[in-house]
């Protein structure tokens, strides 16, 4: 046997291996990026047309798109069409988190940095063309499952688990510590707010929880809560239940049909009911109607521009 050759360069594998390896993002001045992109994206919503200023997200945020569903109503399309999210080619690696359905390990708070350091991913294909998804092309070291949650887009508005790209960003944003990413994201659908209204308190107590085997509790926990109530009897016609039978996605001081896209069963999957000629709703452009733009106008975000100011 031969002498070890040294490495050419005079530097081990190891040595090599850490050079490549990227330095961890301090997480006190992510935080502060993430403040000032909320900012810039409220600051962005409020601008005219033509001064409206692009802004960079902290963290990079990416799509595999498969083109199963209806661009208008993809709610990952829109992302990439407002600048928020960069498509990825099939078989492109990505090293952040990816979330896709195939994934066998829950997003949790550990993966904090992994979000701050290299981004979030989602993949956009149907929900009923999974068979048909090539996810093994879609690669990455760090693939999750979402935990228990329950959908607000208008199609899948109700159903657990099978969210959009747009509510599975803001989903693993509020996991990791990060809502103001959510919100920046979100504040571009009008049903958005209703995503955390109806998730409010698993997301808190996802974000708070110490690891995989405390989140799964929490879902187990909540699962058998909600089985419990559904034994309750409960009578429709009992005005004094104190219980409400109307659709939190239903604005009830708007009296505005509901939109095809809201009850399609098709894949659309709930992008919006807008198109990209009436997202100006949101950004202050004008608006035909005043009264359902006042009905329809989300009211969590007033909320979000007063916590900037102070
Ligand atoms: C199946 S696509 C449907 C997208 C839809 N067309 C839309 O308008 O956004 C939603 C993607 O979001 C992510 N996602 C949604 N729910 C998830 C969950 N429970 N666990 C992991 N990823 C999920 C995955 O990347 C999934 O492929």
């Amino acid at each position: 046997m031969g002498k070890k050759k040294p490495p050419r360069d005079g530097r081990s594998a190891k040595q090599k291996e850490s050079h490549y390896k990227k330095t961890s993002k301090n997480l006190e001045t992510f935080a502060s990026e993430v403040h000032d992109a909320l900012e810039a994206s409220v600051r962005q919503d409020g601008a005219g047309e033509d001064i409206k200023a692009a802004f960079k997200l902290p963290c990079p945020l990416a799509m595999w798109e498969l083109g199963h569903c209806d661009p208008k109503k993809c709610t990952g399309r829109k992302l990439i069409r407002k600048g928020l999210v960069r498509n990825l080619r099939i078989n492109q690696r990505f090293s952040g988190v990816i979330l896709s359905p195939m994934a066998t390990t829950y997003v949790s708070p550990a993966d904090k940095q992994i979000v701050a350091d290299s981004g979030l991913a989602v993949i956009d294909c149907s929900w009923a063309k999974l068979d048909e998804t090539p996810f093994a092309k879609m690669k990455g070291s760090h693939l999750r499952l979402l935990p228990y949650l329950i959908a607000a887009n208008p199609v899948n508005y109700g159903r657990p688990c099978k969210l959009s790209c747009v509510e599975a960003f803001a989903a693993t944003f509020c996991i990791v510590g990060f809502p103001d990413l959510a919100t920046i994201l979100l504040r571009k659908f009008k049903w958005g707010k209703v995503f955390i209204e109806l998730n409010k308190d698993l997301l808190d107590k996802y974000s708070n929880s110490q690891n995989v085997e405390e989140m799964l509790k929490i879902e187990r926990e909540f699962l058998a809560g909600a089985h419990d109530k559904d034994k309750e009897e409960i009578d429709p016609f009992d005005v004094e239940s104190g219980r409400e039978f109307s659709n939190l996605n239903r604005d009830i001081r708007s009296n505005r049909k509901v939109n095809e896209c809201d009850t399609d069963e098709d894949d659309s999957d709930g992008g919006d009911e807008e198109s990209d000629e009436s997202e100006g709703e949101e950004t202050g452009s004008e608006v035909e109607n005043e009264q359902e733009a006042a009905a329809s106008k989300p009211v969590i975000w007033k909320g979000v521009k007063k916590r900037l100011r102070d």
